[in-house]
């Protein structure tokens, strides 16, 4: 059959399968998300969404995969195959969070566990929720298996999880950064009131039968300068409320915004400026590399003489036994502390006995509001992101909005599935460099590409690693092996209605499998589209084409002559392989062509032998999707 020059000749087929599990964007993204191994049905006796009660997420039995996180098929066996997922909380939760985990998952709640029990549990579980008391280090997302998909940290600080770990495993992290601001602003300016007026001590004494008036003499809050040092959402509220005892606040914080400040009445000053005017610091940062032990000997030497230190932040931001020196030498009169270095601290520790000192055991986010609001801040994040949300407060993965995903979901398949072909016509090993070239007419800020990145790369490494790749681990993993991962936009004119026209995926300094593939520049380059809803490839190398990407692809290229598509179908019929989609790409009438052939079966070797000898064929491959 002559194929007419402008066009190509589509169809046979067209799957009449669109609708299953994975078309919904609800469903699609449980899997885009956390990129549940392809084992893994996503099933629902219900199609309302919001009621959880009806999902359930196993493997299918007859994998059709070959990669699955190892205990995800050795721990669902098939007579569990509607079973829930299970959520480890393993440090108390208010009974809100616990209620909503409960309608969606199995919640096993066990606290105070030893590191080795977290370790033997978390293999069991889809998700683990902690507070601060739990660590929850490399050993942990080791033990799990890959099946551990999110880690909730019921609580602000992150520190006590292993970031970098996470990451690697393609663990989602997601916190609750704000039910507890009140309560931790409440319990700096308790420590900063209490320690002022020698509250805990004279307490102490008096109930020790010590009446002793003149020995805790305080000293005044009104008029005295206090320095809040990190000026985020606790410390911004500690201003505030020292603002109305009468206090001049002023702030350090490098990043946070002048005009914020100003509003609530605060300077933000440089760090030595706010040392050596404060009265009282305040100390308000999360702990990281750059801010561990910034309060040490050095900087205490900054500081006015007599300076008093409230920490609620964490107490490795101190240099504790440089704090001790300095309350010795007078240089720091007073510390109220909330945090430590180490928690619990050792019972000889002697900042924590230190007379000058007063102490209580990391109670600042611990009211009965803030435990319940945090606990359904975290509660929801988990569940959304065992959903397979965009969690808004994720730690480790970018946060890309519900709409904006739902908007991109057949573009990630296309992304994925352009990855997974490219990288099976690279001949031999060694792929460095990939671009992906965005063609679209939306402006570079309103197209976010993060996810379409990570899927691609998803595509590019699981068919030759045993890595397991999702939108957390993905970058990660392409620079581990070496992968350079750039990408280009080009703006086009017209409609953004739609957020990308084209997708282009080229491998550069590899050969080919199929010599067709490379384009001009010698580059392995495939471009795809999505047309419906549908994710099409629309190019191999120079070609155009056009076949929609379900089941999986032949591609020939043969001379431009009658009967080529009549003779493949036939091999392939007689094979009993059914077609879905056919496509011929061509420069120029009776020329070289391409031929896409998109194939619901697997073709036997016998049928792609077939094919590959028919005499006008050149060369053949065929590629799993
Ligand atoms: N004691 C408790 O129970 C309790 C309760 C809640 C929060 N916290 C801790 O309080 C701290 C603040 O929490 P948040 O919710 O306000 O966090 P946040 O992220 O809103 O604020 C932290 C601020 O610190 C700033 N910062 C970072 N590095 C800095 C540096 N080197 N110098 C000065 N500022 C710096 C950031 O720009 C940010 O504005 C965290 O360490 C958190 O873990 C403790
Ligand atoms: O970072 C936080 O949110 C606070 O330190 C509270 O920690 P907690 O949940 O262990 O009380």
């Amino acid at each position: 059959m002559a194929v007419p020059a402008s066009s190509q000749w589509h169809a046979v087929q067209e799957s009449s399968n669109r609708s299953g599990v994975l078309s919904s964007p609800f469903w699609g993204s449980i899997r885009t998300y956390l990129q549940l191994p392809r084992t893994c049905q996503v099933h629902s006796s219900s199609r309302i969404c919001g009621n959880l009660s009806h999902v359930s997420i196993y493997p299918i039995v007859a994998a059709v995969s070959t990669k699955t996180p190892p205990s995800t098929a050795s721990i669902h066996s098939p007579t569990e195959v509607h079973a829930l997922p299970t959520i480890l909380v393993a440090e108390k939760l208010g009974e809100g969070g616990l209620e909503l985990l409960r309608k969606v998952a199995n919640v096993d709640c066990s606290y105070n566990l030893t590191p080795e029990d977290l370790c033997s549990k978390v293999s069991l579980c889809d998700a683990l929720i902690v507070r601060s008391g739990t660590k929850v280090t490399r050993e942990v997302f080791e033990a799990s298996k890959g099946r551990l998909k999110v880690v909730g940290r019921a609580g602000v600080g992150i520190d006590n999880v292993d970031l970098h770990a996470a990451t690697e495993f393609g663990c989602l992290v997601v916190n609750a950064p704000t039910a507890n601001t009140i309560a931790a602003a409440e319990h700096g300016i308790a420590l900063l009131a209490a320690m002022a007026r020698n509250v805990s001590q004279a307490n102490a004494a008096l109930k020790d039968g010590k009446w002793l008036r003149n020995k805790y003499t305080g000293v005044s809050l009104t008029g005295k300068t206090l320095g809040i040092m990190g000026f985020g959402k606790v410390g911004s509220e500690v201003a505030r409320r020292a603002k109305g005892l009468g206090m001049t606040v002023i702030a350090h914080d490098p990043y946070a915004s002048v005009d914020r400040a100003h509003a609530i009445g605060v300077e933000l000053v440089p760090f030595d400026e706010a040392l050596a005017r404060s009265d009282f610091l305040s100390l308000h940062m999360p702990l990281t590399p750059s801010t561990n032990k910034m309060f040490n000997a050095q900087t205490f030497a900054k500081c006015k003489k007599g300076v008093r230190i409230i920490n609620v932040a964490r107490g490795g931001v101190i240099d504790e036994g440089d704090l001790v020196l300095a309350l010795d030498s007078g240089i720091v009169a007073q510390a109220a502390l909330d945090v430590f270095t180490e928690e619990p601290p050792k019972p000889d520790n002697n900042l924590v006995s230190h007379e000058k000192v007063i102490v209580t055991p990391h109670l600042g986010a611990s009211t009965v509001e803030a435990q319940e609001g945090v606990a359904i801040e975290i509660a929801e994040a988990v569940v959304g992101a065992l959903q397979g949300e965009l969690a808004a407060t994720a730690v480790n993965a970018p946060m890309v909005p519900q709409e904006v995903l739902n908007e991109l979901t057949p573009y990630v398949v296309l992304a994925e599935k352009l990855g997974r072909l490219a990288i099976q016509l690279v001949a031999g090993s060694g792929v460095k460099n990939v671009k992906v070239s965005y063609t679209s007419a939306r402006a570079d800020d309103d197209l976010d590409t993060r996810l379409l990145r990570a899927m691609i790369t998803k595509g590019l490494i699981e068919p030759i690693s045993s890595a397991y790749i999702n939108l957390v681990n993905a970058d990660f993993i392409a620079k581990q092996r070496g992968m350079k991962i750039t990408e280009e936009r080009q703006l086009l004119d017209g409609s953004p209605e739609v957020p990308l026209e084209t997708i282009e995926v080229s491998i550069a300094h590899v050969e080919s499998k199929f010599a067709t593939a490379l384009s001009d520049s010698g580059e392995i380059t495939l471009e795809g589209k999505v047309k419906d809803g549908v994710p099409h490839l629309s190019k191999v190398g120079s070609f155009d084409v056009d076949i929609s990407l379900e089941g999986n692809v032949v591609l020939c290229r043969q001379v431009d002559q009658p009967g080529m598509i009549g003779s493949v179908g036939n091999i392939l019929g007689e094979e009993n392989i059914n077609i879905s989609f056919m496509s011929v790409g061509r420069i120029a009438p009776r020329r070289k062509a391409v031929m896409a052939i998109g194939v619901d079966d697997e073709p036997t070797e016998t049928a792609l032998k077939r094919i590959a000898s028919i005499p006008a064929v050149e060369e053949m491959v065929y590629l799993k999707l």
